[in-house]
Formats: C-alpha cells, sequence, structure tokens
C-alpha cells in the first residue's frame, strides 16, 4: 500500500517536475526537450525524512546547510516546520504549509541555466518537542547524462551527472563538505556576461498525500552527535541516500567566525589598510562583543587560476573577498566569480582607478606594481623612502646632532613622549626624521637652535600618564631603585615636562603637540599637516600655542 501510494505520488511529482523545468527552460528562450529525455522515473528519487523530537535542538541541525545535486526539488513538509533557506545573506524560515509543495532549484539547473537560476542553500533546524517528516522527490538525469550550459559563454566546463556525484563524495571525503558546482567552474573568467541570478522557491498547490505515511514509525535516529543531521531517511525510489558530513558552513554558523579574504595583485597593504580602517568602525562589536573576524591577505596574486582558487575557498568558507587588482580582466573575473558564487565583494581599486582616469582623460595601465612594463618598480619615491628610514635610524634618540640641518622634520620632548615610533612612521612615509630628547640636567644641542625652526616640532603628555608608562618601562628594564625615582617618580616627571615646557615657550614657532592618548597615526597626521601648510606657505595658519592651567601646552591646530 505504502510503495504504491508512493510510486503514485512520485509519478505526480516526477510530471511536475517535468513542466516544471520546461518552463523555466523557456523563461529562458530554450524550448527544450532535454529533461523530458534525460530525467526518467528511474533516474529521479524520493526520499522520506522523520527528524525526531532532539532535546537539544538548539545545538543540533536536522540537516546541515546544503543544495541540492539534482535539477530541480519538489518538497512537501509537515505543519511542523524547520526548514529554512538562505535568501540575500540570511537564513529564513520557509513557513510549514501541508498544503503546499515548495520548488527547490538544484545545483543541475544552475550550470545548465549558466547561473540564471541558482541553487538554493537550505538546511533543516530540530523541534524539541515534536516530530517532523518531508518528502523530497529529486529530479536528477542517469549518470552518463552531460550537464552543458545551454548558453555561450558558459561558466562552468561541461561535466557528466556521474562526475559531478563523484566529486562530491571526494570533496566530502577530503574536506567533510561538498564543494559541489564551484569545482566545475572555468578557471578564467574573461569574458563579461549579465548573469540574472535569482535564488529560486515557490510554492505550489499540493493535491496528493499519502495517508500510510505514519506507517514508518519504527525508523530511527541517526545521529546524535553535535551539529550533526537528526533525522532519518527512508529511500524508496532511486539511488542510495547520500552521505551527510558536517559542513564548513556548519561549523562557521557554530563558531560565529567570520573572514575577510583580501587579494592583491601586488603587496596588499592598500586592501590591507583599507580593512583595517573600515574595521576601526566595529571596535565596538569585534571580538570580545562576540563577533569575531579574521583576515586573510593573499598578495601577489597575478594570475586567474591562483585567484580563483581563492575564491573557491572563500565560497567554501563563507567568507567576504576584497581586492585591490590592477588588471580589469582579472578584477571582473573576481568580480563575475564572486556573484556568481554568492560571495559579498568589494573591488578597492577599480572605481577609484575609474574615477581617476575619467578625470584626467588618460586610460590606466592595468599593470600591477612591479609588472613588467611598468615604469621603473623601484620607484625614485620609493628610494626616497628607503634614505628617510636610514636617516631617520642613525638620528635616533639625539645622536649625531651635527646632522639636524638635514632634517625635514625634528621631533623633540622629554623622554617617552613617543618620539622614536613617531619618527620611524614618519620616516616610513618618506620623511627624514630626527629625534631629540630633553633631559633634565643634559645640555640640549645647540644645533637644534640653529636650524629652521619650521620643521621643530615640540611633544608633551600629561604628567600622570608619562609617569604610569615610565614606571612601567623602569620595571621592564629593572632600573635600579634610584635612576628609577628620577625617571619615574612624579615630582621628577613634572619637574622635567616644566623644563621642556620653558625650551617650548622661549621657541614660539615650534608647534607643541599632546600626544597623550593619540595614536602615533593620529600625531603623525597633525604634525604632517603642519609641516605641508608651512612647506606651501600658502594662507599658512598661524600656529600658537597657550598654556592650559595644568602647566600643559595645549595646541589649537589651525587658528587664523
Ligand atoms: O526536510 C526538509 O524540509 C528538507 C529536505 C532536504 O532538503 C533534502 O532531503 O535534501
Ligand atoms: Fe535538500
Amino acid at each position: 500500500m505504502l510503495s504504491s501510494t508512493m510510486e503514485q505520488f512520485a509519478t505526480t511529482v516526477s510530471n511536475l517536475a517535468q513542466k516544471l523545468a520546461e518552463i523555466l527552460a523557456e523563461k529562458m528562450g530554450h524550448k527544450s526537450t532535454f529533461f523530458k529525455e534525460n530525467c526518467l522515473p528511474n533516474t529521479c528519487y524520493l526520499r522520506m525524512n522523520r527528524y525526531p523530537p532532539c532535546p537539544i535542538a538548539d545545538e543540533v541541525f536536522g540537516l546541515m546547510p546544503h543544495t541540492d545535486s539534482d535539477f530541480l526539488t519538489i518538497l512537501h513538509q509537515d505543519e511542523i516546520g524547520g526548514l529554512q533557506l538562505v535568501k540575500d545573506g540570511k537564513w529564513i524560515a520557509v513557513k510549514p504549509n501541508p498544503e503546499a509543495l515548495i520548488i527547490n532549484i538544484g545545483d543541475l539547473f544552475q550550470a545548465w541555466s549558466n547561473g540564471v537560476y541558482r541553487s538554493v542553500e537550505h538546511r533543516v533546524v530540530t523541534n524539541k518537542l515534536v516530530e517532523r517528516f518531508s518528502t523530497a522527490y529529486f529530479f536528477c538525469p542517469s549518470y552518463d547524462t552531460m550537464i552543458q550550459s545551454c548558453v555561450e559563454p558558459s561558466i562552468y566546463k561541461s561535466f557528466s551527472f556521474g562526475e559531478f556525484r563523484k566529486q562530491v563524495q571526494e570533496d566530502v571525503k577530503r574536506f567533510g563538505n561538498k564543494i559541489g558546482l564551484p569545482d566545475f567552474l572555468y578557471e578564467i573568467l574573461t569574458t563579461p556576461m549579465a548573469i540574472d541570478s535569482s535564488n529560486f522557491a515557490i510554492e505550489l498547490g499540493f493535491f496528493f498525500w499519502p495517508a500510510q505515511f505514519a506507517l514508518a514509525g519504527n525508523w530511527t535516529a541517526r545521529s546524535t552527535a553535535r551539529r550533526l543531521p537528526w533525522r532519518s531517511v527512508l529511500r524508496l525510489v532511486g539511488r542510495s541516500p547520500r552521505r551527510r558530513a558536517p559542513w564548513a558552513a556548519a561549523t562557521r554558523k557554530v563558531f560565529g567566525v567570520k573572514s575577510i579574504y583580501m587579494v592583491s595583485d601586488g603587496t596588499g597593504w592598500t586592501a590591507e589598510h583599507s580593512v583595517n580602517a573600515a574595521l576601526g568602525q566595529f571596535d565596538h562589536c569585534l571580538v570580545d562583543r562576540g563577533c569575531p573576524v579574521n583576515t586573510h591577505l593573499f598578495s601577489g596574486i597575478d594570475d586567474s587560476e591562483r585567484l580563483m582558487k581563492i575564491i573557491r575557498q572563500a565560497a567554501k568558507e563563507g567568507a567576504m573577498l576584497v581586492y585591490t587588482l590592477a588588471d580589469p580582466s582579472l578584477a571582473e573575473s573576481a568580480q563575475q566569480a564572486c556573484r556568481i558564487w554568492g560571495i559579498p565583494s568589494t573591488d578597492i581599486l577599480g572605481p577609484i582607478t575609474e574615477a581617476i582616469a575619467s578625470h584626467l582623460g588618460v586610460l590606466p595601465s592595468g599593470l600591477p606594481r612591479g609588472a613588467p612594463g611598468r615604469s621603473s618598480h623601484l620607484s625614485e619615491e620609493y628610494f626616497r623612502r628607503i634614505e628617510a628610514i636610514e636617516y631617520t635610524i642613525k638620528q635616533d634618540d639625539g645622536a649625531l646632532p651635527e646632522n639636524l640641518h638635514k632634517a625635514e622634520v625634528i621631533l623633540t620632548g622629554v623622554s617617552r613622549t613617543g618620539k622614536t615610533p613617531l619618527s620611524t612612521y614618519l620616516a616610513h612615509k618618506g620623511y627624514k626624521v630626527a629625534n631629540v630628547p630633553l633631559v633634565m640636567g643634559v645640555p640640549v644641542p645647540k644645533t637644534l637652535f640653529e636650524v629652521n625652526p619650521e620643521k621643530v616640532f615640540g611633544l608633551t603628555i600629561n604628567p600622570v600618564v608619562l609617569q604610569t608608562i615610565r614606571r612601567a618601562r623602569a620595571k621592564s628594564l629593572g632600573f635600579s631603585e634610584e635612576i628609577r625615582s628620577n625617571y619615574s617618580e612624579m615630582d621628577y616627571v613634572r619637574e622635567e615636562l616644566e623644563f621642556a615646557r620653558r625650551i617650548f615657550s622661549k621657541n614660539p614657532s615650534w608647534p607643541v603637540i599632546e600626544v597623550t592618548g593619540k595614536a602615533i597615526e593620529e600625531t603623525a597626521a597633525v604634525i604632517l599637516r603642519l609641516y605641508h601648510d608651512r612647506q606651501n606657505k600658502c594662507s599658512m595658519p598661524k600656529i600658537s600655542k597657550r598654556i592650559t592651567r595644568n602647566g600643559m601646552f595645549f595646541f589649537p591646530s589651525v587658528l587664523g
């Protein structure tokens, strides 16, 4: 009785699947007999799922996130609910309606339609109290049927359904999850294609349901392991059920770690800096607030083969892709592959390069930094930077005062105001920087007062903060008690800051910058703004300084 009911059900939904496939094909302008010829009843199969009540429903999936390896799936679920699908990057529940059928696009339809229809990622969550049943009809061809895109140029290589299934099994064995269509993507995507991707899941009125379904009450739950599938399967028609394996996507969901892949055909600094700057906007929710982000940098990626491997990996891991690719065809490939695989992506270099090209009226070279044919990789600017770094290292901590006149920027202040890291940072930006410490009782080099005062910058800091920094420093360096009290006791700290203040006030054209609580980058930005204002001398703001009540210099950045 059960089997005849199931046969009847299978025949009905098989006809429905046939019609739907033809309608979808026709919508793409293809009147095709392909489905009629290749998806015969003996190659399609029906699977009945039972999801027993699960005491740890929050931790276990009934069915791991997956896409179906078929053309179409016709699914019936009972009134319990639990099926979810991904829409716009979010999991949404499919409202249970025993009066309706759910149609899922499978991987084969995605390949056949060249990505116009997309196979939908779905999963089943378990229920604590009640069992759930569903029946899925998988509309498949024979293993030797070749799956080939119905339009050219094709995104995917053609493959037989057998090859596809074999690859899926191998991937599951090797990686623990199915990769699916990304395995069959052409490595080089250079031809622009307009792909109208749409996740597809429609509900139809349901007209047939076997009453004897409850017969299968003795099924047993197959897996109780955490996050492993929690359901039993009854196969009625066709091939054996797929092995269910834990998915990378599921692991991701358990641990909630998001990844950002940065890909560059150069060093990757631009991508890295941009991502870090943007991540700064999420300080309030990163890591310790439970939203951990992993970033991975792939530099020197200048061929599509490696690019596609990375993108495939990103698809597998559910990562986002941020790329700086000077070669427009490579950037285009990245964009397309991301669109096809549903990977969120951002092209950092493309939009700005295009804007500059249109502003200048000149085409960009499309060559990454260092590529043969691009004007000298090691540019003048590069050598200038190296020279600046060499100079700055030599001039650290008051060394070689006779060379101060060669500096572009001179930083001065008491010990532990951040002169050295600031000098190094500015040197990496190409400025020759000297730093001169102001130490009470040690004469300040004469040359500091002989050089152009416009390049001297004083640094000052809150005494309490300075004392804390100095104490930590004294401890880590194992200073003796005597040196320690000289260096880090409050009276001494205040006195030394006063000593510096007096020097600063005798040299009123030195801007004095309060560094308390400022990042090196922030102080550097202030210095460079002043430096360039002074260099350009155009409507240069007059720099003034005044003394605040606690005896610290306060530096209003731009005064008219
Ligand atoms: O039980 C369900 O609702 C979904 C079943 C399913 O996705 C499958 O068997 O592939
Ligand atoms: Fe499925």
